[in-house]
Order: structure tokens, then sequence, then C-alpha cells
């Protein structure tokens, strides 16, 4: 600022400065001083603007006349100082007013730097103008009024605006008006920077209360007490209850269930209500940071309940202190449905909704160790219904699941609701009944069950008759944990089974001891291969029509050492349960195969080799491969060797046991049906399969000549396999007289003890030989003279 310009105006900036002080100014302090130039006052007065202080302004009046004329210019080079240093624009304006006194606008006497800077223009332009030429404020406009009003009432005037003018370089201002004389005094702040943080705030929180409200999930506040400061749109619907209901009168607690929190609280302060320990619990990780989640059950304003995924969060200041808590929840109620119906589906048989086979160990052992522990008896019930497979195959399959659906609801109708009822098989169920008393009560139970399952079902019409098999066995008595338990009741129900079915049997002491020997024996079963205890034997089969031999089976044999000969009856199933059948099924094929052609050589016959293949074989996913093996490492050729398979594996219709019969059949082996007349297979099976011979069973074979339906199931069978250009041979022959009633019926083979026993390899030779070197002609000799 160019000092002749103040310097002009001087008289009356001083007037108008000094009745400003008058209004705005602060005189602090008043000495007296005494100095060398004379005796004084000084005066402190500190110019407050904006709440801050401009200027500080010390007034020296020397009371001689030269003094006087110092101190005022003194005051006056301070005030410039002040006024120019200040941080906000600063103007001093006078009134300009018409004739009549009214104020038409006010004229520039003084602006400091810092409004030639928010201005834009130099304070030579600015000086004389008037306030409405230099800015867009209009003398009509309002603001123009109240400024007026300042200089007619002398009420100073205090206002934020925005700014849109481009040529006033400040998007917000805040403007002191205070009068000063007869004009105004102007103190122009530029707010911008802060307007904008304020504004960027206003947003956010807007934002954030947005987020708050709009949240779809319910969002309830409290302070470190508990008492609910907040809660969002979601948290009203989710309780029930209203904000104006909750907030600064409730504690979260409110919305908790007593017992629940009770429950899951690690100590308890007995002098600390509910609301303080539950809302310990509820906040116990969020306090220590914790970020975990849980579910708890809500009770909602109306008493329901709800279950709830809750995640407690604390909230702190800059400093770390907890402030409060933030608890976020949603309703699990669908989330809770659906898992309980996954698991449901996990843990239960679909078809009858009973209990399944996981779920039913995790209950036994639960069931178990609630008897070991208050000393009670648990008894469980193995039932297997009795030929459902026959049904099944013979009636359908949706026939054979209403059945099932039968048997389930009878056995869940003759239990107590405490029983476990389970399906863990096709036809298999099992029962667990836990505080037993008495094997008395058990055998009641177990007769029960028989009889309640015995009653004919009606099934689209038809009445069929399904009984059950039923094995027991009791905890402690027989077995001393879940598993034993669960599988001596099954063995007893086998027991049951091979005592005619339709009864139960109660896991005895005897069984006990079978249990272990069977043990003993898979043990050694274990060991039978590695230790070369297993040999093949073969069991010739002659041709009815010329008497020549054939062909033979080959039948394994096991020769313990101290365990002596077991017999492939025993020791096959058990192979078979153990899946100890793959490896000496392997075995076997591989001797069999060098076996029989070696015999084939050495009595340059054609004799074919018959060779036993057991369900849990066709399992093996190499089987063909180990089959292709065994002829090529042999050098049989394919359509010498026969496999032998049971007619109910045809009737499985499971795509890897055709599968692997169709590959079987291109590499050229020929496929026999062991044991016909036993199973449900028919004829349309034998021609889609290409079967290339049936082995009549042995149980109809000696039944044959004194049974009438023995001899006519023979009969049929020959007929029907020739017709179907299939040959027969009949197993398990041992009188003459079968022989003779084969021949008349025109069977094609037969082997049996009556022509010869399985023998080894080398004494097949001599079998055979002595055979060829008598040889009969079956028609016209007694057959009794084949062989000897
Ligand atoms: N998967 C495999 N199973 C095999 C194998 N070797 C045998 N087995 C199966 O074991 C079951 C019992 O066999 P086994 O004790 O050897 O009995 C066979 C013959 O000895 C017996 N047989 C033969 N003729 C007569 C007779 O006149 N009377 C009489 N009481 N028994 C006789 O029959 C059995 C042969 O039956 P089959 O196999 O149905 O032709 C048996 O089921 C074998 O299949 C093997 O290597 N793998």
């Amino acid at each position: 600022m160019k000092a002749s310009a103040l310097d002009s105006q001087r008289p009356w900036v001083w007037k108008t400065i000094l009745s400003a002080v008058a209004v705005t100014l602060t005189v602090t302090q008043l000495w007296r001083v005494d100095h060398g130039a004379g005796v004084g006052k000084l005066s402190t007065i500190i110019i407050m603007m904006s709440g801050t202080s401009i200027a500080v302004w010390a007034l020296w009046r020397e009371y001689s006349r030269v003094g006087k004329m110092r101190g005022v210019e003194q005051a006056h080079s301070q005030f410039l100082a002040a006024a120019e240093t200040s941080l906000d624009g600063f103007g001093l304006f006078e009134s300009v007013r018409d004739e009549a006194g009214r104020i038409l606008d006010f004229r520039v006497l003084y602006v400091n730097a810092n409004i030639e800077r928010l201005v834009g223009q130099s304070r030579s332009e600015l000086l004389g103008k008037t306030l409405c030429t230099v800015t867009p404020m209009k003398a009509s406009g309002s603001l123009f009024g109240r400024f007026c009003r300042v200089v007619a009432t002398g009420e100073s005037l205090n206002e934020e605006f925005p700014v849109s003018t481009a040529n006033i370089k400040a998007s917000w201002l805040q403007i002191q008006v205070v009068k000063l004389g007869d004009g105004l005094a102007i103190t122009f702040s530029d707010i911008s920077g802060a307007k904008e943080t304020q504004e960027r705030y206003e947003h956010l929180a807007e934002f954030t209360d947005s987020v708050f409200q709009n949240a779809p999930f319910s969002i309830v506040t409290t302070d470190t007490q508990g008492m609910i400061t907040a809660m969002n749109s979601e948290a009203e619907k989710l309780t029930g209850y209203r904000r104006e209901e909750l907030v600064g009168k409730a504690s979260l607690t409110r919305l908790h269930d007593e017992r629940e929190l009770l429950g899951r609280a690690v100590a308890i302060d007995s002098a600390a209500t509910l609301e303080e320990y539950g809302f310990e619990v509820l906040t116990a990780g969020a306090a220590v940071g914790e970020m975990e989640e849980q579910e708890w059950t809500l009770i909602r304003r109306d008493g329901a309940r709800t279950p709830i995924n809750l995640a407690v969060r604390a909230v702190t200041t800059p400093s770390g202190q907890v402030s409060g808590f933030v608890s976020i929840a949603f309703d699990i109620t669908d989330r809770r449905q659906m898992m309980e119906y996954v698991t449901h589906l996990a843990t239960h048989d679909q078809l009858t909704g009973l209990t399944g086979r996981a779920l039913l160990q995790d209950k036994t052992v639960q069931t178990v160790e609630l008897a070991r522990r208050y000393g009670t008896k648990v008894a469980v019930f193995v039932i297997d219904l009795d030929h459902f497979k026959r049904i099944n195959d013979s009636l359908g399959h949706t026939a054979g699941d209403q059945i099932l659906i039968e048997a389930a609801q009878r056995l869940s109708r003759s239990v107590r609701s405490t029983d476990v009822v389970a399906r863990v098989g096709g036809d298999e169920f099992v029962v667990v009944m836990p505080d037993i008393t008495t094997v008395d009560d058990v055998e009641q139970c177990a007769a029960n069950l028989v009889a309640r399952l015995a009653p004919e079902i009606s099934i689209e019409g038809h009445l069929v008759h399904v009984t059950a098999s039923v094995g027991v066995c009791i905890y402690p008595d027989f077995a001393s944990d879940a598993k034993h338990l669960l599988k001596r009741a099954d063995s007893a129900m086998y027991a049951a089974k091979e005592n005619g079915r339709n009864q139960f049997q109660i896991f005895s002491e005897s069984m006990l001891k079978e249990t272990a020997e069977r043990l003993t024996m898979e043990h050694a079963l274990r060991h039978a291969l590695g230790n070369k205890e297993l040999s093949m034997h073969y069991q010739p089969q002659i041709s009815l029509t010329t008497g020549r031999v054939t062909g033979m089976e080959a039948l394994l044999r096991w020769t313990h050492p101290r365990l002596g000969s077991i017999s492939p009856s025993q020791f096959i199933p058990l192979a078979e349960e153990t899946g100890l059948i793959v490896p000496i099924g392997e075995w076997a094929f591989m001797t069999a195969c060098c076996e029989g052609k070696a015999l084939r050589d050495e009595l340059d016959m054609d004799l074919t080799v018959s060779i036993n293949l057991s369900p849990r074989q066709f399992q093996q996913k190499n089987l063909v491969h180990v089959i292709e093996h065994s002829l090529s490492k042999s050098g049989l050729s394919p359509d010498k060797l026969q496999i032998e398979i049971t007619e109910n594996m045809l009737m499985v219709n499971s795509e890897h046991v055709l599968d692997k019969l169709q590959r079987m059949r291109e590499l050229g082996v020929r496929i026999s049906i062991d044991d016909f007349g036993t199973g449900f297979c028919s004829f349309s099976y034998l021609l889609e399969y290409q079967v290339d011979r049936l082995k009549i069973d042995q149980s109809f074979v000696k039944k044959a000549g004194t049974d009438a339906n023995a001899a006519a199931v023979v009969r049929t069978i020959i007929a029907m396999s020739h017709g179907l250009n299939i040959k027969v041979v009949a197993e398990g022959v041992e009188t003459d007289e079968q022989m003779r009633f084969l021949l008349r019926r025109k069977c094609d083979e037969a082997q049996g003890n009556f022509i010869a026993k399985p023998v080894s390899q080398a004494e097949f030779c001599e079998v055979v030989r002595r055979y060829a070197n008598n040889p009969s002609a079956p028609e016209s000799e007694p057959v009794s003279g084949l062989v000897r």
C-alpha cells in the first residue's frame, strides 16, 4: 500500500478507527509512564477480527503537543503493519449517501493486500471505488441492506456465503462487518478450505449414515456399558423394536436370551447384573480385538426366537481407547434350515428317512459312552430282511422300495422314541436300545421285532410276505465298545439266517469263540499266499457224448501248517469279505492258466480250464488285464479258458460287471454260469451276454433221481439250453444213478466225485490216463465204470 493513499484520508481514518475502537477494540491496559521525552500514557489495544487478534496497538499519548503528534504517527504505522500482515482481507468503507441521507453505496477507503489478492485488483484500482462496483453486490440486494443496517444500528454482522463470481478468488467467504464511524470495517476471511473440509465431512457423514441405514444387515451400536446408542432400519426389522424404544433406553442384552448368555459366560461375578455379565459375554472377543462371529439366539420384541449370526467389533478412539461397540447381525434361519436339511440328507437314508450308517455309528458310540458312565446296558439289533434280493428282482425296484419303507415304519413303531433306528444297507436295519435292564427284555424286544416285520405287506395289489433275521449283541456283556457291538450283532444276524431265518439270535459265548477263530483264520489267510500255503486242484469234466475228459475246474486249496487243510467254502467268503480274494484270485488265475496249459501239453489233449470268479473280483479294476496277462504268460489259448460266474452276477446289471464280461468275450474267453437254477437269471440274459455253458447246480443233480421237482428242473434246463445252443454241464455227480439220468436227458458234460474228486496237477495226469485206458461208451456200459 502506498503511504500517500492513507495519508490523504488520515483525518477520517483516525476518526473512524477511534470510533470502531469504542465498539470492537479492547483496551487492555493503561499506564502512566515517565520517560525522557516527557510524561504520557500508554494504552495497549487489541483489535479482534474473526476471533483472532489482527493488531496489537500501543498508543502512547504524550501530554506535550510534540509527543501527541509523534504518538499518532506511531499508532498509524502500527495499524498499517497489523492490517497488512493480517491473514484475512480487511477493508474500510465509508457510506455514500444521497441528499436524503440514504446510503447508496460504500466507498473503499482502505484495503489490505489480501483484498487485492481476493478480488484480483490492485489497491490503487480499488480505492475510491464503491463496494457495488467492485463486488457483485447489488445496492438493492439483501446483503447490501444488512450492511446498511450495521451502519444504522451499530450491530455487527457475521456471515458466511458461497461465492459465485469468477473474479473473486475464493469459493466461500466469511465476513465480519462492524460499524466504523459512518462506514464499515469489513474483514473477509477465505473459508473455502474449511468449507471444503466441512462439505467433505458432511458428505462422508451422509454417506456413512446412508450405509448405516441401508445396510442389508442389522447394525446396533452401544456405548462401553452396553447401552444402545443407534440402530439401523434392518435392526428394527430384525428385532421388531422401533429405534426410540431402545436407543438410550436399553442394553444390547435386551435382545438376547439370558440362559444362552449365562451358558456361555466363563465366570460370573455374583454381584453382576444380566446387563453387565451378558454384555461382557457378547463383547469379550471384540474387547480384545478379536474378529470372531458367533451364532446367537435373538429375542424379538414379540418374544419370538430367531437364530442370528453376530459379529461384534470394538470402536476405538485414535489413542486406542474402546469407546463403544458395533454389533452386526443377520438372520440365519434360512441358512440353519438349509444346513439342517443338508445335514439330514447327509446323515439320513433318503428312502426311509431313517438314520444313516455314519450317524448310527456316532450315536452308538455316544449311547455306549453314556451306558459306561451310568453302568447301564445297551442292546444293538441288526435286522436283515430275508430273501429281499429275490423279491426285489422279481417284483421290481419300486416294489422293493415300498417294502423297505414299510419295514422302516414298522421298526420305528416298534421301538421307543429314544431308541435309534437306522438303515445301513440295502435291506439291513439297525436298532440301538439304551437302558436295557435284563437279557429277557432284549429277547422280548428281538422277538417283537421279528413278529412286527412278519405280517404280509400289500404292494400294488400283491400280498408280499417278508420276514427278517435279527442278530443282537449287548453291551457290556459281549462287547466293550460300539464297534464290536455292531459287528457282533451282525454276526448274530448271520447266525439267525443260518439257523433258518425269520428268527433272532443273541450273540453268545460260543459265537465269541467262533469270532475269535475267524480272526485267527483271517490273520492266517493274510500270510497264506506269501507262505506258499495255497495250491490249485483240478476236477475233471467229461463229455457225456464221447466219455472223454474235456476239461477241468480249477479249485483253490489251502493247507495251513497248524490249522491243517481249510475248506474253500470257509476261506473264500472270508477272502471276499477282507478283499484278500483280489491278490489270491490273481495268483489262482496265473497258476491255473500255467498248470492247465502244462497239463494240456503233457496229456496232449484239448482240455478247457474253468476258473471261478467271485463278485468281489469283478470290482477289481484291472481284472481283464490280469486274465490277459495270465493267458499270455502261460500260453493258454483264450478259448480254452472258461470263466465261471454265478447267474446273479449277470443280474446286477452293473456297468463294471457287464463291461468286463464284454471285454473278456472280446479276448476270446468263454463264459460259464455256475450253480445255475439257484438264482434268478432269465434266459434272455444268457443270450444277451452270449453265455457258452451252464452248470446245473449240484443240489438239483443230487436230487434228480429221487425228487420229481429237481428232475423237472434239470430236464428243463437241459432242454432250454439246447434250444438256445448253450452247452450244459451237471456238477456234483455222485452216483451211477445220477449219471444215467443225465445221460438219458442228453446233458452234454458232467463233473463230480463220481467221476473224480479234485486232485493236484500231478495226480490229474494219472487220473486222466487211467480214465483214457478204460474208456466206456456211456450209452452201453454202466457209467460207474468210467472212473474209479
Ligand atoms: N473265486 C473262487 N472261488 C473258488 C475257487 N476255488 C474254489 N472256489 C469256490 O469255493 C467253493 C467251494 O469249493 P470246493 O470246496 O472246492 O468245492 C468244489 C468241489 O470240490 C465241489 N464238488 C465237486 N463235485 C462234487 C461232488 O460230487 N460232491 C460234492 N459234495 N462236492 C463236489 O463243488 C465245488 C465246486 O463248485 P462250483 O464252483 O460251484 O463248481 C465253491 O463255490 C467254489 O466255486 C477259486 O479259485 N476262486
